[in-house]
């Protein structure tokens, strides 16, 4: 499969061409849509073309991200099997002390937010619409400047203290899958879905690489063997969400974040993706936002609770 995806390098190379035109036509897209700033009003529509701005920030700003529903994850996992780490250190994503307010406006969303989530543990936060979870999501994800605070990855002893100062998380390390991403497929078939956004020029050997990333994040998700001429939007629901959690992996994040992954799925294509990020969460640590308690209660190592106004509280699930 990789020899295959490497053979399509020049057909890339053109897609990318035409890429780049999409790319300004996308970027006129962007300029349309309202402003990230601006307040949004409470019907749905604003917070759609908000989300759309965000999710093609997301795949232009850093390295794509974000998910769907399918067979059993296939055994050629990602970055294959648990391997016994003989290491005396380990790594926590840390969030201290943030806070942010949109400019131009008066009131802060999110109200020094801290949290700390150890490598490859599931850590879910819930809370009440509306209560800042997915704002939280997108700066963790780069795509807003938090007013205030830190976000760092912290490497720690197994006794659980810092052996060296914390180190900034660049955005380039974490993924994002927006709640219904199937939403914002922009391309006609699943190669130019997933290619988005990959260096125009790349030399053979970054081709190669990609070529490579991608076939461990097709197989990782169950996608292996699916037509690369396939349309995204053909697909079935999970296998949607499956696509865009592949669009995700090729950039091996460190950290990914789901915004309700499991929302507007039926309920095998919903079994299917709580057993997907139950593999996943073997290779990545994973944060997500979620009503769907029940389903993803399993998978949960922490958990918080978003209060209205922005204020994050440890708490165990309500049962
Ligand atoms: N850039 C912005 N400017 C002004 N207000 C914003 C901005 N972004 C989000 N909001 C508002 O902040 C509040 C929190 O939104 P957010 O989407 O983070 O909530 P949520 O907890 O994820 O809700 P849900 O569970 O419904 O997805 C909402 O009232 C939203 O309209």
């Amino acid at each position: 499969m990789a020899r295959r995806l490497f053979s399509m390098s020049t057909e890339l190379e053109d897609l990318q061409e035409k890429r780049s035109e999409e790319s300004e036509q996308s970027s006129h897209f962007i300029s349309r849509l309202p402003h990230k700033s601006r307040t949004p009003g409470p019907s749905g529509s604003t917070t759609e073309s908000r989300m759309a701005t965000s999710s093609l920030l997301a795949r232009y700003q850093s390295p794509p991200a974000r998910i769907e529903s399918l067979p059993k994850p296939s055994r050629c996992f990602f970055r294959t099997s648990r391997v016994l780490r003989i290491s005396s250190h380990y790594k926590s994503f840390e969030v201290r002390d943030l806070s942010y307010r949109p400019p131009g406006t008066q009131q802060n969303l999110l109200n020094e937010v801290s949290l700390s989530l150890p490598e490859k543990s599931f850590g879910l936060i819930f809370g009440r619409s509306g209560s800042g979870k997915t704002t939280l999501l997108q700066i963790l994800a780069g795509l807003s400047q938090p007013t205030s605070g830190y976000i760092h990855i912290q490497r720690l002893a197994n006794d659980g203290k810092p052996v060296q100062p914390p180190e900034a998380l660049s955005p380039e390390r974490v993924g994002i899958v927006f709640q219904f991403p199937e939403r914002y497929f922009l391309a006609e078939s699943v190669l130019e879905e997933v290619t988005f956004g990959w260096p125009r020029r790349a030399d053979s050997l970054a081709k190669e690489k990609l070529a490579s990333r991608l076939e461990a994040a097709f197989c990782s998700v169950g996608l292996k063997g699916i037509s690369f001429d396939k349309d995204p939007h053909s697909l079935s629901g999970g296998f949607k969400r499956r696509l865009a959690l592949a669009i995700q992996l090729v950039q091996k994040p460190d950290l990914l974040l789901l915004d309700e992954p499991l929302a507007g799925l039926d309920w095998k294509a919903r079994v299917d993706v709580v057993n997907l990020i139950k593999h996943l969460k073997m290779e990545l640590t994973i944060l997500v936002v979620s009503h769907d308690l029940k389903e993803l209660s399993s998978l949960v190592d922490q958990s918080w609770r978003m209060e209205m106004g922005g204020v994050l509280k440890e708490e165990p699930l309500p049962v």
